[in-house]
């Protein structure tokens, strides 16, 4: 029998998923496109499943954990790697998806446990499980770490940062369900006219107030197999993000340097922003980074903008005080963002996030200098971490030659979009 003749068991691909993941650290949105390619074949109902049960288990897990270790004698983490993740997908399934029967779910963690050869540990899973689906509605955690499955550092820092209202708000917004949202190329087509296409095309389309280039997509199937995104009419962007290239304000015309730009977002933004005059050149560290500037310029077929591979810590002396506008979104923890990186907080540490603020500081004591008197430097992070923003913002204007016109700060779950901070800053006119 084909590959494709077989019946695919998605339970045993989500352990697989679990166990590339969790036990040997790749990376969740890549183990999940190989996953997806090699099994293209799967329904959407079965892909839907199968996406659902691997992103829920990972981004629930210390909760799952917390679930297990109550009810098992050995705790989860002296379990063997096989049979922590089987608990760990199937007790997913009891708490989160109510479709399924309790005694189905026993049933088949039991058969994959024989299957993966673990005959002897039959009955251990079998029992945990049944205690588990008894015990499941009563069983309550008061602890915010483990009621939202985010690590204890990351729930003090917000509390310390942003008190335990707000902090609770923020946690909770991993969960809530959120549409794509998608930037209007308004050089190529309106928003109302986009908006037509993309009904035509089968999605549904809502407009987004906050922005007048942004719109709200879903019910479709494959982002590529909408003509309109071939043709680049539109980047998938949120609304959050689009605030930096729109608090920029390039005029037409302007030189635009924006040092960290993969996959160019932004830079598209502002080149779009300028009508195709002017000139946006779109920089990142790495040949691949490039390429993947270089593909969303090529799918718009914007005109006015170029990617160059730099390395935005080095001193480019042909740069200096060239620029209107110097764009810097640079590498961050990505707290604001955790609900689109699922295993994000599980890898991000303290020791990081200061190695993090360290490389924001060098990379802006850097590119301020390409920044012609009189014009405009946005720094923009998708974190919440004050260090990593009002601070460093503090110790720029300290260091540097600029004056602060604006700074926001959005959180998840208290504004409506991604957790996102933007600093416009003038650099003056007689340093
Ligand atoms: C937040 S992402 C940029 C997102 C982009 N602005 C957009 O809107 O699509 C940060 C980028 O900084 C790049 N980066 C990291 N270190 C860098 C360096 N030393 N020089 C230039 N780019 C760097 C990363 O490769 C990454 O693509």
């Amino acid at each position: 029998m084909t590959d494709q003749g077989a019946k695919v068991n998605t339970r045993a691909l989500a352990l697989d998923f679990l166990l590339e993941t969790v036990e040997k650290g790749g990376y969740s949105h890549v183990v999940m496109r190989g996953m997806l390619e090699k099994y293209q074949y799967l329904d959407k109902k079965e892909r839907a499943f199968l996406t659902r049960l691997c992103e829920g288990t990972l981004e629930r897990m210390l909760e799952l954990d917390a679930i297990i270790n109550r009810c098992s004698k050995v705790p989860v983490k002296k379990m063997k790697p096989v049979i922590r993740n089987l608990l760990r997908l199937s007790v997913y399934q009891l708490k989160y998806m109510d479709q399924i029967p309790d005694s189905a779910v026993c049933n088949e963690a039991v058969k994959m446990a024989q299957k993966k050869g673990f005959y002897s540990l039959k009955g251990f899973v079998n029992g945990v499980l049944r205690n588990i689906a008894r015990e499941l509605p009563d069983m309550k955690f008061e602890d915010l770490s483990i009621q939202y499955s985010t690590p204890k550092w990351i729930v003090d820092q917000w509390i310390s940062e942003y008190g335990e209202e707000k902090a609770t708000q923020m946690l909770a917004d991993q969960y809530r369900d959120k549409p794509t949202t998608i930037r209007v190329n308004l050089s190529k087509i309106s928003r109302d006219e986009l908006a037509a296409r993309l009904e035509e095309e089968g999605a549904q389309v809502q407009t987004v107030e906050e922005a007048d280039c942004a719109l709200a997509i879903s019910g479709y199937d494959y982002l590529r197999a909408l003509p309109s995104f071939r043709e680049g009419l539109f980047q998938v962007q949120d609304v959050s993000s689009m605030k930096a290239a729109l608090m920029a304000d390039p005029r037409e015309g302007d030189y635009c340097i924006d040092v960290c730009a993969a996959p160019g977002g932004k830079s598209l933004h502002l080149a779009d922003l300028m009508h195709g005059t002017g000139m946006v050149e779109a920089r990142d560290l790495t040949e691949y980074k490039v390429g993947l500037i270089e593909e969303n310029i090529e799918r718009t077929a914007a005109q006015n903008i170029r990617a160059v591979q730099m390395d935005a810590t080095v001193l480019d002396e042909a740069s200096v005080e060239k620029a209107d506008v110097v764009l810097a979104d640079i590498p961050c923890s990505g707290l604001g963002v955790l609900s689109k990186k699922t295993d994000l907080k599980y890898r991000m540490t303290q020791e990081q996030q200061a190695e993090l603020v360290e490389l924001q500081r060098k990379i802006l004591s850097t590119v301020w200098q390409y920044v012609k008197p009189g014009g405009t430097l946005v720094y923009s992070t998708c974190t919440v971490h004050k260090e990593e923003n009002e601070k460093n913002v503090e110790w720029f204007l300290e260091n540097c030659p600029f004056i602060l016109k604006e700074q926001i700060q959005m959180l998840p779950g208290v504004d409506t979009w991604d957790g996102f901070f933007i600093a416009k800053l003038e650099r003056k006119r007689n340093d």
